[in-house]
């Protein structure tokens, strides 16, 4: 079974839209936890554009399941997963105003700064798994950071699925396959959905856990969209 956690950055970004509480963003974390999810991650940047590092503290006493933050590992980062110490801290390489995360760490020039921040990490009892491309090179480099997971950066398979091509899966196979060989678990995430999930999980032997978020919350948005426009017909009557 591949856990699945559930990235709510997309609720915060509603929320911050009008500047209240709605959606409330932890009853929407409780709520997805009781309706099965194996775990929530949030992804605060540092110009706290959706998750607030407030949130990502509300979020300790609410977070019964695995709780996962991502981020680059900046000085504000580190001091705030010291004190919230989820389960588990995915380290992403993460450009200053960058739209979204667009590429996994090179995890032979960054190695040395990664086996610190990594041991910090591991001293306080936290899990680590670090961002990287489907790339065997940087399996093997990740292997020599300490870290227990990586999460393999999915966009390029799905960009590929949605295409039409399914060979996008073999450059993950292969990397899937060396982590096993070194003993490393597996994460992934990024462009995940509804459509290309099952071929993911199929093909990736050893896939502990997927982080899945725009198109999750995208795809709710949808499939809940026609129940609430014949709710308000309905008080219109
Ligand atoms: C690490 C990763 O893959 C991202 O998908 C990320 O967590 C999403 O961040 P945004 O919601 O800021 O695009
Ligand atoms: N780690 C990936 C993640 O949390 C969600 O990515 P996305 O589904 O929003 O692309």
């Amino acid at each position: 079974m591949t856990k699945l956690s559930v990235n709510i950055n997309k609720i915060a970004t509603l929320r911050n839209s009008r500047g209240g509480n709605v959606p409330d963003l932890l009853k929407v974390a409780k709520d997805i936890q009781q309706f099965g999810a194996d775990g929530i991650t949030i992804h605060p940047r540092p110009d706290e554009r959706h998750i607030r590092y407030q949130d990502a503290r509300d979020l300790k006493s609410v977070v019964y399941t695995e709780y996962n933050i991502e981020g680059n590992p900046q000085h504000n980062f580190i001091d705030l997963v010291l004190e919230c110490k989820p389960t588990q801290v995915t380290l992403v390489p993460d450009a200053i105003g960058a739209l979204t995360s667009n590429a996994g760490w090179d995890t032979i020039k960054h190695q040395s700064y990664l086996i610190e921040v990594i041991q910090e990490f591991q001293r306080n009892g936290i899990r680590t798994s670090i961002f990287v491309d489907a790339d065997e090179k940087m399996i093997e480099g990740a292997k020599a950071t300490g870290t227990e997971r990586i999460e393999l950066y999915t966009e390029s398979f799905a960009h590929e699925y949605g295409l039409g091509n399914k060979n996008g899966i073999e450059p993950y196979l292969k990397a899937a396959i060396k982590a096993n060989e070194l003993g490393l678990g597996i994460n992934a995430g990024h462009d995940l959905s509804l459509e290309n999930i099952k071929f993911f999980k199929d093909n990736i032997p050893g896939l502990l856990e997927v982080s899945i978020g725009h198109a999750l919350i995208s795809e709710s948005l949808y499939l809940g969209l026609e129940n609430v426009v014949n709710m308000y017909l309905q008080k219109l009557k």
